[in-house]
This record gives structure tokens, C-alpha cells and sequence, in this order.
């Protein structure tokens, strides 16, 4: 693993790591809070984070949630097909709100979906501190959090507010989008989040006439500096038609079509989350067993 050697202590069933300063547990009853990255934009952030929460769901049969901390260009909404704004407890919290077994909150439900583009940057933080503060979650297994893309301010409050567990950085294979991701996993590393591994999206494009294979943002970028960079690969997901439908209609391919090729590559990227989870846990705490997951 890189940078400082930590150790997990477990609080409750909660994880938590010594060694982090001052943090408090902020989400109670939470296990594991995992940030989805891209340095770039527009490389399937969201729409891997999506998937993936609705694979850890169905096919791992954890309890998730998913934060959509995006607050410039919340997707949420859309891509879960949720239009509705959440309930307030009599604690004066957020109740998400669920659908295909995850519990979602986003800036979307709370803004018109033009608002918050505008708006100044400490309008943001206010935003993300609400979102990050005010939501009851009940218990969850994973809460997967997707994050705004880049490395300035708003990324940098959410791995300080949140006691995140790792990152997941997800990448196109193309140059321009590795040099961002290696940004991005600086920035995790720097505030000590562990990396839990690079994700390749839209990795090649499979011809439905004739099955030829092409690799329109190069080939294999994403395994490769993982490889160079000593981080954990996830897993690939190609350029399907059928993943940006499903992104449009709010029916995330997972949900619709689990037993497609490409619900299975998510599945199995959930599966490797869970392990290096699971591996993050035994290395530092010295535990044999699986304790969550088995
Ligand atoms: N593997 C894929 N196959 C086909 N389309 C995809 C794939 N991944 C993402 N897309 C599409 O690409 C577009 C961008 O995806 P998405 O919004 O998930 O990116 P993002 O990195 O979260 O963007 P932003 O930086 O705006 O937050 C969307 O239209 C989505 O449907």
C-alpha cells in the first residue's frame, strides 16, 4: 500500500483509521465510505459509479449508498431515474432516497438542475457540507460517494470532511485522461486516502456487425500505469451504446440487463472493491477472516 503505514481500529462495526489526526466519524453507522475519481472530466465518473452501486447491491448483496457529491453537474437524478426531493427526519436530516436497492442523494434533488453551475465557490462548500452532514443513512455496507471531477477545492473539502476508506480513480486509456488520473490519485495520496485501484472505461469498442475490436482511446493505458504505479486494477468496461442508454433512461445496465457482458465486468470490479477492502482490512489490523463479506 502506499504512503504512511495506518492501521485500521474498528469502532462498532465502523471502520476507522488511527493515525488520520483529528478526524471524527462523521456517518454514523456507516462501514465503508469509497470515493469514485477522475482527474478529467467526462471519462464515466458517474456513470461508473452508478453501476458499480448497483453491482455492490445486487451482485456482492451489501447494503449501499450512493452520494453524488458533483455539485457542478449533478447526474443522480437522471441516471437513477429519481424526481423527487427527499423527506427531513425529526433530526433534522435528509432521508435518501432509494431505488434499484440503493439509498441516493444528490445536489440534483434539492437544486433546479441549471442552479448550481453558477454558483460561487462558497455557495459550494455549503452545498457539500449539507450533503455531506445531512443525510440519514442508516446502516450501510459501502457508502460509494461520486466526486466532482478535478483535484481543486471542492474534491479536497469532501476527502477532509469524509472519512473516506479509498478512492477509485477511473480513467479512459488515453494519455491526456491518465495524466489527469495520476493527478488525481496525488491529490488521495497526499491526504493519505488509499488508492483501491484504477478502473479503465470506455476501453474499446466492439463493432456489433462483424465483433472487431477497436481501441479509440488507445489500448490498455489504464492497466499499464497502474502496473508502473504499483495500484491494484480494477477491471474494464467498454465503450457500449448500451451503457450511455441506460445512463439516459435512469436503468443502470446492471439493473436492466444483469447477466450482460458488461453488467458482468461491473460486477466483478465491485467484487475486486470489496476484496482490496477486505485485504486493506487483514494487512492492517492483522485479521484473518473476512468479517463483512463472507
Ligand atoms: N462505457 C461507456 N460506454 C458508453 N458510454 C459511456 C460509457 N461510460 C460513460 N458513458 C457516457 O459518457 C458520458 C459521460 O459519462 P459520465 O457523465 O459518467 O462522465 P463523468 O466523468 O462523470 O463526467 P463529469 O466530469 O461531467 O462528471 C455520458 O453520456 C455516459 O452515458
Amino acid at each position: 500500500m502506499k504512503g504512511p503505514l495506518r492501521f485500521f481500529t474498528r469502532l462498532g462495526g465502523i471502520r476507522s483509521y488511527a493515525g488520520m489526526g483529528n478526524k471524527e466519524l462523521k456517518l454514523d453507522g456507516v462501514k465503508d465510505v469509497i470515493a469514485v475519481a477522475s482527474g478529467k472530466g467526462g471519462v464515466g465518473k458517474s456513470t461508473t459509479a452508478v453501476n458499480l452501486a448497483v453491482a455492490l447491491t445486487n451482485k456482492c448483496q451489501l447494503k449501499v449508498g450512493l452520494l453524488d457529491a458533483d455539485v457542478y453537474g449533478p447526474s443522480l437524478p437522471i441516471m437513477m431515474k429519481i424526481d423527487k426531493k427527499p423527506e427531513i427526519n425529526e433530526d433534522m436530516k435528509m432521508i435518501p432516497i432509494e431505488n434499484y436497492g440503493v439509498k441516493c442523494m444528490s445536489i440534483g434533488f434539492l437544486v433546479d438542475k441549471d442552479a448550481a453551475v453558477v454558483w460561487r465557490g462558497p455557495m459550494v462548500m455549503s452545498a457539500l457540507k449539507k450533503l455531506l452532514k445531512g443525510v440519514c443513512w442508516g446502516d450501510l455496507d459501502i457508502l460509494v460517494v461520486d466526486m466532482p471531477p478535478g483535484t481543486g477545492d471542492a474534491q479536497i473539502t469532501i476527502t477532509q470532511e469524509l472519512q473516506l476508506s479509498g478512492a477509485l480513480i477511473v480513467s479512459t486509456p488515453q494519455d491526456v485522461a491518465l495524466m489527469d488520473a495520476r493527478k488525481g490519485i496525488k491529490m488521495f495520496s497526499k491526504v493519505e486516502v488509499p488508492i483501491l485501484g484504477l478502473l479503465e472505461n470506455m476501453s474499446c469498442f466492439k463493432c456489433p456487425h462483424c465483433g472487431e475490436p477497436t481501441f479509440i482511446f488507445g489500448k490498455g493505458g489504464a492497466r499499464k500505469t497502474a502496473a508502473e504505479m504499483g495500484y491494484n486494477f480494477v477491471g474494464e468496461i467498454p465503450l457500449e451504446v448500451e451503457i450511455r442508454n441506460g445512463c439516459d433512461e435512469g436503468v443502470p445496465i446492471v439493473a436492466s440487463d444483469p447477466d450482460s457482458v458488461v453488467a458482468r465486468a461491473y460486477g466483478e470490479a465491485a467484487q475486486n472493491i470489496v476484496e482490496r477492502l477486505e485485504e486493506m482490512s487483514q494487512q492492517l489490523n492483522g485479521e484473518t477472516g473476512s468479517v463483512r463479506f463472507s
